[in-house]
């Protein structure tokens, strides 16, 4: 299972649809080269290990705290209620490797730091130095905002924001995916003879859509009917008219940023889902500090880092680089709509898109990892 001062790396959540996502990621960039893996199953522990890392035997118990105390580092994709099981009951035992999670459940606490390295690398070292062991991924909106608009943010220039999301099935999971796809399916069905008769009337098409989506729509992840239609809220209700994810943008934002009560950046807006598929995106107007010129803010969004590219704000390059689509299963953060508001000078909009499973969720984790083990 180890060979001398290679690391093992003990996986828990690997198959999962972020674990995939993170697997796909470390195979890429020939991540396993450097660790020895060590692969975890809630399910099927003695299995085989995933055919893709050679020579990481059989699957262990996701569960067994003794196996995963004799690991340096845990990664894990499983999800909250895992991390709310396991994590705990490894830290009371004395455990004092990393832990790399992709939930949300240790994000805020005071002694995790969010990992998303190309806008916080200096607080993950400061974390590291200091003896910090938890290191968690950001919320998707959260780190793909980052990434796209960090040049600003890590410059200080921001005042205040507002984030209006446009979110991803995906951000709900696998089977979220499968409903809206679903969905999309029968609502076409319903209609599909008159669709195949260009003399029909739309209205009618639009009548029995609306019947189906109301009456007959398998709705049973999302609630309410997705597909020709969105969700005003994602997360929970905090009970101040605020949802979860809406919370997530200030308090997340300002713990990556590692900023002080005295510089901390308000951030707020509303969360919508949307019927796209694994990228979200989101409108922005930002307060600036300063009065920059559009061309100013382009050059310090560019600047950043090496996935942020500003996209002209016209009508054709909004179109066709702009989207989901564009965005989907590339680890490019496209930033446009970048001009002037009304408001005044220091005012801007942009708006951005990014990939929820590959920057938002298995992207800062492959990277800790690597970090960790000092490849970064
Ligand atoms: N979805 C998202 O956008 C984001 C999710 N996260 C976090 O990551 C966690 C995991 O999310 P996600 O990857 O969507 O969860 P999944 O439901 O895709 O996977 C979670 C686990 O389910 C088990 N599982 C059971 N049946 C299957 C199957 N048919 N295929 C694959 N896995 C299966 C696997 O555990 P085992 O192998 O042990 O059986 C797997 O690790 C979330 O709970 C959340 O905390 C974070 C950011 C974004
Ligand atoms: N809440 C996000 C997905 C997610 O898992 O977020 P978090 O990691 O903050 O719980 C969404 O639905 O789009």
């Amino acid at each position: 299972m180890t060979s001398a001062a290679v690391p093992s790396v003990g996986f828990v959540g690997w198959r999962g649809m972020v674990g995939s996502v993170l697997m796909h990621r470390m195979q890429e960039e020939n991540d396993f080269a450097s660790i020895n893996p060590v692969f975890f199953s809630t399910s099927n522990a003695g299995g085989a290990a995933p055919s893709f890392a050679d020579g990481a035997g059989k699957l262990e118990n996701a569960y067994d705290v003794e196996t995963l105390a004799k690991l340096p580092i845990i990664v894990t994709a499983q999800g909250g209620d895992y991390t709310k099981q396991v994590h705990g009951e490894l830290r009371s035992r004395g455990w004092d490797g990393l832990w790399i999670d992709a939930a949300s459940t240790l994000r805020m606490e005071d002694d995790s730091i969010i990992v998303l390295d190309p806008i916080n690398r200096d607080v993950i070292d400061r974390g590291l130095a200091s003896g910090v062991k938890d290191y968690i991924g950001g919320n998707c909106t959260v780190s793909c905002m980052l990434m796209g608009l960090g040049g600003l943010f890590k410059n200080g220039l921001v005042e205040w924001g507002t984030s209006m999301t446009y979110q991803a099935a995906s951000g709900g999971g696998a089977r979220h995916m499968r409903e809206l796809l679903n969905q999309f399916g029968t609502l076409n069905a319903e209609v599909s003879s008159e669709l195949a008769d260009p003399a029909s009337a739309i209205l009618e098409i639009d009548r029995k859509v609306l019947a189906h989506q109301r009456d007959g729509v398998d709705a049973a992840q999302f609630g309410v009917p997705l597909a020709g239609s969105l969700i005003p809220w994602i997360d929970s209700d905090l009970g101040n008219g605020q949802s979860r994810e809406e919370w997530k943008a200030g308090v997340e934002t300002n713990k990556i940023l590692g900023t002080t009560e005295a510089d901390r950046i308000i951030m707020d807006g509303l969360c919508v889902r949307i019927g796209a598929m694994r990228s979200h995106s989101q409108a922005l107007t930002l307060k600036l500090r300063e009065d920059l010129s559009v061309e100013e803010i382009e050059k310090i969004i560019d600047a950043d880092n090496e996935w942020a590219t500003v996209v002209p704000n016209v009508k054709e390059a909004s179109m066709s680089e702009l989207t989901p689509v564009a965005a989907s299963g590339t680890l490019n953060i496209p930033v446009g709509r970048i001009r002037k508001m009304e408001m005044g000078p220091e005012y801007i909009s942009a708006f951005t898109v990014g990939d929820q499973l590959l920057w938002g969720a298995a992207e800062p984790l492959r990277r800790m990892v690597n970090i960790a083990t000092g490849r970064l």
